[in-house]
C-alpha cells in the first residue's frame, strides 16, 4: 500500500488532497450510519502519523456537521500534516486531552490511532489508553485498521482497539483475511478512493492474492451444461468414504456430491454401510468393500481407478484406512484428500509421497490436520503465508479450513473466501464440502479448468450455503445435513 502510494504521490497528486479525499469519504459514512440528531458527542483518537491526520480531517467535517467533538492526542509530536490539521482543528475551537478519561461520555469514538505505519507493540500510557476504551465497550470505528493490529498478519502488537466497524482505506489489507483478526476489526468496509489499477499492477504485478467472489466462483460452476451431452461428460466421482465408527460422513458427503451436480457418483464405503448409503443416495453406486477388523475400509474391490475423472477421499475413514490411501495416492487420477485421509498422508510422509504423484491432488486440512502435514509453524498466525509455503513445499492445492478459508496453488497464488459463518464450525461440514468439491473436480476434469478455480468455486458455495442457512435458521440451526439442503438455492441465486 505504501508503494502503490508512493506512486500516486510522485504522479503529481497531493498529500493533502488525498487525505481529504479519504476523509471526507469516511465522513460521509460516518454521517450516513451515525447522524448527528442521535449521535451527540464524538471523540477522536488521533495519533502521530497520517492516520491521526485522516482522523483530524474527519473530526473537523464532523465539528462541521453540527456534531460535538472532542479530541484525544497522546503523542505530542505529530507527522508535519498531521500537526497542521490538529492546529486548524485546534483554532476551530475542538478541545483536545491527552487522557483518554475525557472521552468517557462520547457517542461515539473514531479511532485514528495507527494505521498502516505501526512498528512496534503498543506499550505505556496509549497500551493503557486503548485496554480502557475496550473497557467501556463503546461504539468505536477505526480507520484504516484497528489501532495494534499488523496490517499483514492481523496480529496484535501488544493490544489492539476493538472496533464495532473498520473502514479499510483503498485497498483490502491483508490482517481482513487473517482469522487471527476478525474478532478485532468488526464489521469490515472498504472505503474506495480509486487507486488507478495500473498502480496496483506496477507494484503487485498480477495479483497472487485474491478475494473469492460470487463471479469468479459462478464461473467455475459446471454451468450452463452444453444442450448434447451425456453423464459420463458431466464426470465420475469416486467418494472413498465412511468406517464402522464413522458411518454418517459418507451419507454427507455423498449429498455433498450429489449437489454438485455430477453426472455419475460412485461411493466406495466398508460392506457394512452399503444398505444404509444405498437407501439415502438411491441415484449412486454404492461399492461396498472388505473391511478391517476394526470397521475400516481394508481394500478397494476390482474397481480399475482410471475410469473416473476425479477420487475424493477421506471422510469417516479413520485412521485404519492406509492401504486406501496408499492406492489412491498411487493411481493417475485429481485426488481430493480429506480428515484421516490426511491424516494417513501425515503418517505416509507429506511432500515425497506428493512428488510421486502423476495428478493434481488437492488437501483439505484444518488447523490440526494442517500442522501434522506441514510443521511450518502455527496455522493460526500468518495463516496466508502458511498455505502458500506449503502448497509450493508439496506441489500441491492447499485449502486451509477456517474463518476465512485459505486456498493456494504451487505458483503461489492464493484465494480467500472472504464471507463465512461460524454456524459452519460444526460436525460434519467439511465432509460436505469434500464430496461438493469431488463433484465439481470429476465435473471440470474433462473441461480443464484450473483445478485452484474450481476448489475456490466449491469453498465459496459451501460458505454462502451457510450464511443463507444461518439467515434462515439462526447460527444454531446449520447442522451438516440442513447445510446439504441449502446448496441448491446459492446456485439458483447466483444465476438468475
Ligand atoms: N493509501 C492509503 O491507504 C492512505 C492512507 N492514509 C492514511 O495513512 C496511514 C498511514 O500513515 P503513516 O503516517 O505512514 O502511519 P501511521 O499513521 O499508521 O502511524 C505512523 C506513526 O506512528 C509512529 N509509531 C509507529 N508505531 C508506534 C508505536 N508502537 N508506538 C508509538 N508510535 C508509533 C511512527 O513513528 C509514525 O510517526 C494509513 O493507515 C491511512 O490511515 C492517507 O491519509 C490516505 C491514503
Ligand atoms: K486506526
Amino acid at each position: 500500500m505504501r508503494e502503490i502510494e508512493g506512486r500516486i504521490f510522485a504522479a503529481g497528486m497531493p498529500v493533502a488532497a488525498l487525505m481529504e479525499k479519504v476523509a471526507k469519504l469516511i465522513a460521509s459514512r460516518i454521517e450516513a450510519l451515525y447522524p448527528s440528531t442521535n449521535t451527540r458527542r464524538v471523540g477522536v483518537l488521533v495519533g502521530p502519523g497520517h492516520n491521526g491526520g485522516d482522523a483530524l480531517v474527519v473530526a473537523r467535517e464532523l465539528h462541521f456537521q453540527g456534531y460535538e467533538v472532542v479530541v484525544y492526542r497522546p503523542i505530542s509530536k505529530l507527522k508535519e500534516l498531521t500537526s497542521q490539521h490538529a492546529q486548524y482543528a485546534d483554532s476551530l475551537g475542538i478541545l483536545c486531552y491527552e487522557q483518554i478519561e475525557q472521552l468517557q461520555d462520547c457517542d461515539l469514538i473514531i479511532d485514528g490511532l495507527f494505521g498502516f505505519g505501526l512498528e512496534r507493540a503498543l506499550e505505556g500510557p496509549i497500551a493503557s489508553a486503548i485496554n480502557q476504551l475496550n473497557e467501556w465497550s463503546k461504539l468505536v470505528i477505526s480507520i484504516d485498521l484497528p489501532s495494534g493490529l499488523h496490517t499483514d498478519t492481523g496480529e496484535v502488537l501488544g493490544t489492539a482497539v476493538r472496533p464495532a466497524r473498520t473502514f479499510c482505506l483503498g485497498l483490502w489489507k491483508l490482517a481482513f483475511l487473517q482469522d487471527q483478526a476478525l474478532e478485532y476489526v468488526g464489521t469490515a468496509e472498504l472505503i474506495d478512493f480509486d487507486v488507478p489499477l495500473a498502480d496496483i499492477w506496477a507494484v503487485l504485478g498480477p495479483p497472487k492474492l485474491k478475494r473469492v467472489t460470487k463471479t469468479a466462483a459462478i464461473a467455475y460452476l459446471p454451468i450452463p451444461r452444453a444442450p448434447v451431452t451425456h453423464k459420463y461428460k458431466q464426470g465420475h466421482l469416486l467418494l472413498i468414504c465412511g468406517s464402522h465408527k464413522y458411518g454418517g460422513g459418507a451419507i454427507l458427503s455423498g449429498l455433498g456430491a450429489r449437489a454438485s451436480g455430477v453426472g455419475m457418483l460412485s461411493i466406495a464405503v466398508p460392506e457394512y454401510l452399503k444398505p444404509l448409503l444405498l437407501a439415502q443416495l438411491p441415484e449412486a453406486l454404492i461399492i461396498g468393500c472388505p473391511e478391517t477388523e476394526t470397521g475400516a475400509i481394508a481394500s478397494l474391490p476390482d474397481i480399475e481407478l482410471a475410469s473416473f475423472s476425479a477420487i475424493a477421499c477421506g471422510p469417516g475413514v479413520t485412521k485404519d484406512a492406509t492401504s486406501v490411501v496408499e492406492k489412491v495416492l498411487a493411481s493417475d487420477r485429481p485426488l481430493i484428500l480429506d480428515a484421516d485421509g490426511l491424516n494417513i498422508l501425515a503418517e505416509l510422509g507429506t511432500i515425497p509421497t506428493l512428488s510421486k504423484r502423476q495428478a493434481a491432488t488437492v488437501l483439505t486440512p484444518h488447523g490440526g490436520e494442517f500442522k501434522r502435514l506441514f510443521p511450518l509453524g502455527d496455522p493460526t498466525k500468518d495463516r496466508v503465508q502458511l498455505v502458500r509455503e506449503a502448497s509450493k513445499l508439496s506441489g500441491a492445492t492447499i485449502l486451509l479450513k477456517g474463518a476465512r478459508t485459505a486456498i493456494a496453488n504451487p505458483s503461489g497464488s492464493v484465494w480467500i473466501v472472504p464471507e463465512s459463518t461460524p454456524a459452519l464450525a460444526r460436525g460434519g461440514s467439511g465432509d460436505v464440502l469434500t464430496g461438493l468439491m469431488g463433484g465439481l473436480v470429476a465435473a471440470a476434469s474433462s473441461k480443464a479448468l484450473p483445478l485452484e478455480e474450481v476448489v475456490q468455486s466449491a469453498a465459496w458455495w459451501h460458505a454462502q450455503a451457510g450464511i443463507l442457512a444461518s439467515q434462515e435458521r439462526t447460527e444454531l440451526g446449520v447442522d451438516a445435513y440442513t447445510l446439504t439442503q441449502y446448496l441448491m438455492a446459492v446456485v439458483r441465486e447466483g444465476v438468475e
